[in-house]
């Protein structure tokens, strides 16, 4: 068995969300998916979606197999309990690969991380993007 973790906020869930999981999954046979909290989301303007909806939605999609929630305060807390062979990182994740699995050894795992390359294109695979297009959309009926 090889245990994957894929990690990220699935604020509004798009096709380059399951283009991830799926590319994520092939480097393994058991996908565990980490979804942030969100206290933690500072990189980006704060989710839309509540945690707890956001693991619902993700715990339902059938290339996953397990689903949490992070940590508030320490990110490597939940994987003593993931314990993942391979982290996959997708293709703008903020963390640096190298730098990540340095840290990873020095907190006791033996975990690769490996970052995926070209994103799915499609017109609305960002959740960001989505939010842009309602606000746009509510504007022009005003
Ligand atoms: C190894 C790893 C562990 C993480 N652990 C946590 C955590 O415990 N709690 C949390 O809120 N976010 C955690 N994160 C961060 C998020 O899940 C997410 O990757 C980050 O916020 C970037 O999100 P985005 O790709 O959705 O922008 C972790 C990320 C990685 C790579
Ligand atoms: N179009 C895409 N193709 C491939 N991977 C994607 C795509 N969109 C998101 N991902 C991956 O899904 C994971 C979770 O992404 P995240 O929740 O930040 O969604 P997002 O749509 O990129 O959000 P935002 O638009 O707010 O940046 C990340 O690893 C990210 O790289």
């Amino acid at each position: 068995m090889t245990r994957i973790l894929a990690t990220g906020t699935f604020d509004i869930l798009h096709p380059g969300h399951l283009y991830y999981l799926d590319q994520a999954r092939k480097y393994g046979n058991e996908l565990y998916v980490l979804v942030a909290r969100d206290s933690t989301i500072e990189h980006k303007p704060k989710p839309i979606v509540p945690e707890k909806q956001r693991l619902e939605m993700v715990k339902a999609l059938k290339v996953v197999d397990h689903a949490l929630l992070g940590s508030k305060d320490d990110m490597f807390k939940p994987l003593e309990e993931v314990q993942p062979d391979i982290i996959v990182l997708g293709h703008d994740q903020v963390f640096n690969e190298k730098e990540l699995e340095d840290k990873l050894q020095k907190r006791g795992f033996n975990t690769k991380v490996i970052r995926l390359g070209k994103p799915r294109q499609c017109p609305l695979c960002s959740s960001g993007r989505i939010i842009k297009r309602i606000l746009e959309r509510k504007r022009t009926e005003l």
